[in-house]
């Protein structure tokens, strides 16, 4: 009942007590039939607890005859192994004894060692007398016992040793059993004794030492590991066990790959439950797994692409529309396999339209040739150029799709972001375009000067402006952007590229930078750490979605072993592709003899990227005051001109010149004396900064915000 109302009976002064809730019934039961004797005592049969199982029915005869079989057939060895339990239990528990363990402990907590130790020596001595004294008295009862009963009576004491020890073994019903702990390696006997998990917790100073966990589920196996779900005390954080994962990987005696924590969250889930799986051996090792898109005819790239397993075998699928990917790692480890796999489910849906460039130059995209629309391939300085060519291409094309959305009704086009409709709808124009570039540091390296729009730049920069632009506005009209690189340092793979970049896949990698490089800033103290991925995991890496595209799930990331598929299947996939959109109409430029440049406004694509997104990172970040004042102020001229006066400055930003100092100080921008011509032509020495000097702080700020915009989008 609400408490806020008032019941009548309680204006009336009666106080109603209880409230039931009932059901009306109208049947009357009928009365229970009356059993005879024989039905009574049957009946008592079948469900008292007194009487075995295997006595009430036939099958259960049945399976009390084959387990008791069972038993028999592996009594033998579990009689040995008991023995063998009970032997090193013995062993240790007699070692402890005369060790004086406990008493040695107790004095060593309270730091009292030194003044125990004569005691702690002598009760030492004594025990071990009277060791010596026991196996002398058992020798001579066994040498009579010898004399009198001949051969028997040994057999007969080696007999009743062998019970005593199985006995004193034996694994008793939910009990741990024996801890291993006398030497030999640490092993997972958590899964059998909780107090084990409790330790390894507090020894990876995960909680404290009066600190306990409370078991929310008691480890069952689950798939090919063992799964275990705890709750940590109230003041501890679920977020730093996983943090800390290869500290309790270590304390737990694991490989920390084989370890995955996973926060529960939503129902049933709190920020202090932590759900704990180790997978029984290496969960990466093994045949590799096949590709399900291979025996795909036709695949929508609106639907999330199969990408790998996760140590628990689970799929891991990876939403490309709306996102861009990147993929990074050294030499060899998979990146080109774990490129190809969207690239397959791109090339499936013939509806999608395929910029591939190949900066390694080798046949491991050859066969795409055949359903790419635009095809580049090689690192020299042609091809380098064609990228660009292509990719100015893409930038206008983009700026199209925008001015052609903004005419679409709201019917077809409800939120100016393309639909699946729109982009299958071959009038419009617009279908999902992928760039995917293998090697992409070729072309982002590439030193060969270019003016773009009066200023000068290098092919590589203009490339990184074109692809950030791409990343970063195109997802909105259909573009995904899909970047391979074995270089991913910070120099290569400019920040504001970087940041951009939706969906990052980490291969093994040199260091825990370049980790970070490609999974985002401070992933390695979250405990995602690509270099410390195995080199022989072929195709294992971190993954981390996009934070927009729905299938990260809880986790930040994930470690993923790539579906693998071979030349032959990738071959196979292209010409399925090929096959799909020549079906439907769609095969064009490169694949279908066309290579014919479009025509394009180059001046609009310029201008796209200076106020867009790409031209620099001035227009991307927020700059502090008075650096963006001064950026704004200065326009081109920031990088046409040597030299500012610190006058000129102050008077067009209407500022003290005192504080303008210190506050361009404090972004490590000081000014200096410089000669400078002035409006008569004579040298004239001002103080001022150096145009070169504020370019740099300009980076070194970009380079800060977009990676602590990084950070603070990881910590949503
Ligand atoms: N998912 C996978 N499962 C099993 N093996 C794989 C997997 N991915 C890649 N490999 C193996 O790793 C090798 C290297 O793969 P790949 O050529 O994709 O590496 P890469 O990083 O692109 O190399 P490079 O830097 O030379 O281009 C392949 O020959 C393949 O046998």
């Amino acid at each position: 009942m609400n408490e806020n109302t008032t019941p009548a009976s309680a204006v009336t002064g009666e106080v109603e007590r209880h409230i039931f809730d009932a059901e009306l019934i109208d049947e009357v039961p009928e009365p229970e039939p009356q059993l005879t004797r024989g039905q009574r005592f049957m009946n008592w049969w079948l469900r008292s607890p007194r009487v075995p199982a295997g006595l009430k029915s036939r099958r259960a005869a049945k399976h009390a005859l084959v387990d008791a079989l069972a038993f028999l057939i592996r009594a033998p060895w579990r009689f040995i192994r008991s023995v063998g339990r009970g032997l090193v239990a013995a062993v240790r528990g007699w070692r402890q004894w005369v060790r004086v363990h406990d008493y040695r402990e107790a004095a060593e907590q309270s730091e009292k060692l030194a003044d125990k130790f004569v005691e702690i020596r002598e009760l030492t001595l004594f025990r071990w007398k009277v060791t010596g004294a026991v196996v002398l008295a058992a020798g001579a009862v066994l040498a009579v016992g010898c004399a009198v009963y001949g051969g028997r009576a040994m057999w007969a004491a080696l007999g009743l040793t062998a019970i005593a020890l199985a006995v004193y073994g034996r694994r008793k019903d939910g009990a741990p059993g024996r801890k291993p702990v006398l030497a030999g390696p640490r092993t997972l006997t958590w899964t059998m004794d909780p107090q084990m998990l409790v330790d390894a917790f507090r020894d990876a100073k995960l909680i404290g030492k009066d600190e306990s966990l409370r078991l929310v589920e008691r480890a069952a196996h689950d798939g090919s590991g063992w799964a275990v779900t705890v709750d940590l005390p109230a003041t501890r954080k679920a977020a730093d066990v996983l943090k800390r994962r290869d500290a309790l990987a270590s304390a737990l005696a694991v490989d920390e790959l084989q370890l995955i924590v996973e926060r529960v969250r939503g129902r049933g889930g709190h920020a202090g439950r932590v759900f704990l799986w180790v997978a029984d051996e290496d969960p990466y090792s093994g045949p590799a797994l096949r590709f399900p898109l291979l025996d795909m005819e036709y695949w929508d790239a609106w639907r999330a692409i199969p990408f790998g397993r996760d140590a628990r075998s689970r799929r891991i699928d990876l939403q490309l529309v709306w996102t861009s990917l990147i993929v990074g790692s050294i030499p060899r480890q998979g990146k080109t396999c774990a490129s190809r796999l969207p690239a397959a489910g791109l090339i499936l849906d013939p509806f999608t339209q395929l910029y591939i460039f190949d900066g390694k130059g080798g046949k491991d995209w050859q066969a795409a040739e055949a359903v790419a629309h635009r095809y580049v391939c090689g690192d020299e300085q042609e091809q380098a150029e064609a990228v660009r060519d292509h990719l100015v291409e893409l930038v206008a094309e983009v700026q199209a799709r925008f001015s052609r959305m903004s005419a679409l009704d709201d019917e077809i086009c409800p939120e100016s972001k393309i639909t699946p409709a729109i982009s299958r709808d071959r009038e419009l124009g617009m279908p999902i375009t992928a760039v995917i570039i293998d090697e992409v540091q070729v072309y982002l390296e590439n030193p060969a000067k270019e003016e773009v729009g009066g200023k000068k730049t290098t092919l590589g920069a203009y490339i990184a402006d074109l692809l950030t632009y791409l990343a970063r506005k195109g997802p909105a009209v259909g573009i995904v952007v899909v970047l391979a690189t074995q270089r991913p340092d910070s120099t290569t793979i400019p920040s504001r590229l970087r940041a951009v970049l939706g969906s990052r896949f980490a291969l093994r990698v040199m260091d825990w930078r370049d980790s970070n490089i490609v999974l985002g800033e401070q992933m390695n103290t979250r405990g995602f750490d690509a270099s410390t991925l195995l080199p022989s995991h072929k195709g294992v890496g971190i993954l981390r979605p996009d934070g927009e595209a729905e299938s990260g799930g809880d986790a930040v990331a994930v470690t993923v072993r790539t579906f693998y598929m071979d030349n032959a299947g990738w071959r196979s996939i292209c010409e399925r592709g090929r096959a799909l959109r020549e079906a439907a109409g769609t095969l064009s430029g490169h694949a279908a003899g066309d290579d014919r440049p479009r025509a394009i406004d180059r001046a609009a694509v310029v201008k796209a990227l200076g106020t867009g997104s790409g031209g620099s990172d001035r227009a991307l970040v927020d700059l502090p005051e008075p650096l963006a004042s001064v950026v704004d102020h200065l326009g081109d001229e920031l990088d046409q001109r040597e030299f500012v006066p610190s006058a000129e400055l102050t008077e067009a930003l209407e500022v003290d010149p005192g504080t303008f100092a210190k506050q361009m100080g404090q972004l490590e921008c000081r000014p200096t004396r410089h000669r400078i011509p002035d409006h008569t032509g004579d040298l004239r020495r001002v103080r001022g900064y150096f145009t070169a000097d504020i370019r740099a702080a300009v980076e070194r700020m970009s380079d800060e915000i977009s990676s602590n915009g990084e950070a603070e989008a990881d910590q949503e």
